[in-house]
């Protein structure tokens, strides 16, 4: 088995790169599960906070290391949240409350749309010097009230037309096949065989 350490504390990101990494012959290992803290996203762009979790997995296992920043971006908020999805509304993270910010930003707002954005990283050791990194974007409409369990984060406000379902309504699997992370881990995975 390839041992990957998953650089991300994040339970719904890690439930989809195990359904995603172990029928491909990886195994994913959280780096919770190897005593790593969480490591700062003090950068502006995607990338620059995916390698420095990637690097900082890396550094403190002496595994390679797969890192994934990603978020939403609102069309009529200009990006916002963007990089700072995941801390919305400040302070401890908070799913709930990220989506009730959004959607008082949004108040009778018409133009809806948005786009989910995952950029990945991987590194072969902490100093790699020729990442492999992959990104992936799906679109969609931010509803005006939540809709579905499944998923994490904005997924129950997260309008996907050609699926008539929110995120939350989707299944796993569904979700996998088309979402921005899955995506990007199609892209990066093949990039890494034919490494
Ligand atoms: O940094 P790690 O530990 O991976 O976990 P995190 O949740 O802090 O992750 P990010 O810094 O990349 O922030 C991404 C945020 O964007 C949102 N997000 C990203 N992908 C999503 C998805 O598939 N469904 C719903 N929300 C998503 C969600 O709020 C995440 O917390
Ligand atoms: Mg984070």
């Amino acid at each position: 088995m390839n041992k990957i350490v998953i650089a991300s504390n994040n339970a719904g990101k890690l439930r989809e790169f195990h359904a995603l990494l172990s029928p491909l012959g990886y195994e994913p290992i959280p780096q919770g599960a190897l005593n790593v803290p969480e490591a700062e996203e003090p950068h502006c762009t995607f990338v620059e906070n995916a390698l420095a979790k990637a690097r900082h997995a890396a550094r403190l296992t002496g595994l390679p290391a797969l890192a994934d920043d990603s978020g939403i971006c609102v069309d009529a908020l200009g990006g916002a949240p963007g990089v700072h999805s995941a801390r919305y509304a400040g302070e401890p993270k908070a799913d709930a409350r990220n989506n009730a910010k959004l959607l008082a930003e949004l108040a009778g707002q018409p133009n809806r749309r948005a786009h989910y954005y995952c950029v990945l990283v991987f590194v072969r050791h902490a100093d790699d010097p020729q990442p492999i990194i992959a990104e992936g974007e799906w679109q969609g409409e931010i509803l005006t009230t939540a809709q579905g369990e499944g998923g994490f984060g904005y997924d129950p406000l997260f309008w996907v037309a050609a699926e008539q379902a929110t995120v939350a309504e989707l299944g796993a699997d569904i979700k996998n096949s088309l979402s921005h992370r899955g995506q990007a881990l199609q892209a990066l995975v093949k990039r890494l065989q034919a490494a």
